[in-house]
């Protein structure tokens, strides 16, 4: 891949995936709100706010492929959400159509499917589950996908990542985090496969707590190097019941009554545990 574009590049994840990412591309171009530290010798800054449709369109001009990490990346603010994750995704899509950029690698979230039980095997296949305002955005940066593959053939690889910080710092995180240098793995495979159309993959590195089937990352070629336990620094926090219930954590705190629910495949109510 020749000119990469990579959005909210002055971010943590950004932050962590440029090193790992500007040797393996001509040049990477930064779009963020606000200047990243430390540009490369083949990195640029180009200051675009994508909920402007005008601004996403001129920071893609002569770019072969994105990484788009831009957005809130947590939080109950729907509004906030709306503009960043909602319509930035929607114009960031509709600004590589214009300019005929063929790759988009999406950083979706565990949140997509937060509201599963921890004890289940969940594959990239099954349905949606968002546990908040948050996940329900990240729902939608994947369909928007989708439905640019079918209309414009733009590819793209949503990558749920589980927990992308620096180290794992409690017993949820060594069952989702991916190191710095796995996700960029993961990023690459997202920016040449040939198969990839509007696909879906778990982003987490070689943990032995696996709760998500992530065969298809395996067969696109991913061989995850890192073990999230031999990286752990455990810091104190306890979760309450709901949180330790289901995949999302905190997430599935936001506006939970107490009343743990889990449903069927099929949609239907398994009988309900209560907490008090
Ligand atoms: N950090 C993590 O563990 C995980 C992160 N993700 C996703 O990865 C992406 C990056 O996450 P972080 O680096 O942690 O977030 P962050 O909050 O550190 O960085 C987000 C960046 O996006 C930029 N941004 C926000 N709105 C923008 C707009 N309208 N136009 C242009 N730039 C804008 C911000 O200025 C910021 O630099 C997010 O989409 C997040 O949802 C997903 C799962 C886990
Ligand atoms: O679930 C997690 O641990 C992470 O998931 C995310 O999607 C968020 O962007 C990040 O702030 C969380 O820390």
């Amino acid at each position: 891949m020749k000119r990469v574009a990579m959005t909210g590049a002055a971010g943590r994840v950004g932050t962590l995936l440029r090193p790992l990412l500007r040797s393996h591309v001509e040049h990477l171009s930064l779009i963020d709100l606000q200047e990243p530290d430390g540009l490369g010798e083949n990195e640029n800054f180009v200051k675009a706010d994508l909920t402007m449709l005008d601004e996403a369109t001129a920071a893609l001009k002569d770019i072969d492929g994105v990484v788009h990490l831009a957005g809130i990346a947590s939080g109950t603010d729907m509004n906030a959400i709306l503009h960043a994750n909602v319509l930035g995704t929607y114009n960031l899509y509709e600004a590589a159509r214009i300019n005929k950029v063929q790759r988009v690698v999406y950083a979706s979230s565990n949140h997509a499917t937060g509201f599963y039980p921890r004890g289940q095997l969940v594959s990239p296949l099954d349905p949606m589950r968002p546990d908040s305002p948050y996940g329900l955005s990240k729902c939608w940066g994947e369909l928007v996908a989708g439905l640019y593959y079918d209309t414009s053939g733009i590819r793209s690889l949503s990558i749920r990542i589980g927990n992308a910080g620096t180290y794992p710092n409690s017993e949820r995180s060594i069952a989702i985090w991916i190191s710095a240098r796995d996700l960029a793995q993961l990023v690459r495979i997202g920016l040449s496969h040939p198969l990839i159309a509007a696909t879906v993959v778990y982003g987490v590195s070689d943990t032995e707590e696996m709760w998500w089937e992530n065969d298809l990352a395996t067969r696109l070629g991913y061989q995850p190097q890192d073990r999230p336990r031999d990286h752990a620094l455990i810091e104190e926090g306890s979760e309450g019941p709901v949180a330790l219930a289901f995949q999302g954590g905190g997430f599935c705190e936001i506006n939970h009554d107490g009343t743990i629910r889990m449903r069927d495949a099929d949609g239907l109510a398994k009988s309900p545990e209560t907490v008090e």
